[in-house]
């Protein structure tokens, strides 16, 4: 099965008395288990169309399944549920909350889940170590490296099991080196936790490790590049 499946996708932004088309006619299935990169230059609607995947956003007309269920026909509190239990997200500024530790940082959506204490706890603190951060689970993110909070940052994101993680640009504020260290740390997490992983990047980096590319101009998906096998 395919964990996202879009179709007759079109968003339209309203400024005023002004219409600005940002997608048209995005049809698109994203597969299970692999990482997808959505590519273009700035402005041909990464951004937006991750939106939409990832319920932040509604679309003007068409439809975006995940995991079987249509988008479109969730009321926004079924929305943000949906969105909370399913989905992970990775942003380019990091997003951490900064009065917590990287620790509480990880173990902040499990607390709104209501997991028992023992349980989240386990689950940060397993989560980074795997992310190679066993000596830092109590700093700060003002006492982490921009490469360190985005490890947090990937943590958080897996921490509820989501079918589906979204990153906006990951790599942008990281150095080369960096950068490429985070691409092989979600690259191994999302082979281990066999999940798919859609990002939206400018960054060569990024592409060059993707199973899928779909590229984007103008509002308008011109071709994907499956790079990899469907599995037998
Ligand atoms: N909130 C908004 N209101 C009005 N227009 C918007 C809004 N967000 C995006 N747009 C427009 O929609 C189009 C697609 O923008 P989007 O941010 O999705 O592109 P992008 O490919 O992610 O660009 P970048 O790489 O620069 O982040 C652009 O023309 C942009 O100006």
């Amino acid at each position: 099965m395919h964990p996202v499946v879009l179709s007759g996708v079109a968003k339209h932004y309203r400024m005023g008395q002004v219409d600005v088309p940002a997608l048209a006619d995005i049809g698109l299935e994203i597969r299970a288990n692999r990482f997808t990169v959505l590519a273009g230059p700035s402005g041909s609607g990464k951004t937006t169309l991750l939106n939409l995947i990832g319920g932040l956003d509604r679309p003007s007309a068409g439809q975006v399944c995940i995991d079987g269920a249509d988008l479109s026909t969730l009321a926004d509190d079924a929305l943000s549920d949906f969105r909370a239990r399913r989905v992970g997200f990775v942003f380019q500024n990091f997003n951490l909350l900064p009065v917590l530790s990287a620790l509480e940082n990880v173990e902040y959506s499990l607390i709104l889940a209501r997991r028992p204490q023992a349980e989240r706890r386990a689950r940060a603190r397993e989560l980074l170590a795997a992310v190679g951060l066993d000596d830092k689970m109590h700093h700060r993110p003002n006492q982490l490296s921009g490469g360190q909070r985005q490890r947090v940052a990937v943590a958080r994101a897996l921490a509820m099991r989501p079918a589906l993680v979204l990153a906006d640009e990951p790599t942008a504020n990281l150095d080369s080196h960096t950068g490429a260290a985070i691409i092989a740390l979600m690259r191994q997490m999302q082979r281990e936790h066999r999940i798919s992983f859609v990002f939206s990047s400018h960054d060569p980096q990024v592409l060059a490790a993707a199973d899928d590319a779909v590229h984007l101009r103008d509002g308008a998906i011109t071709h994907v590049e499956r790079r990899t096998e469907d599995a037998a």
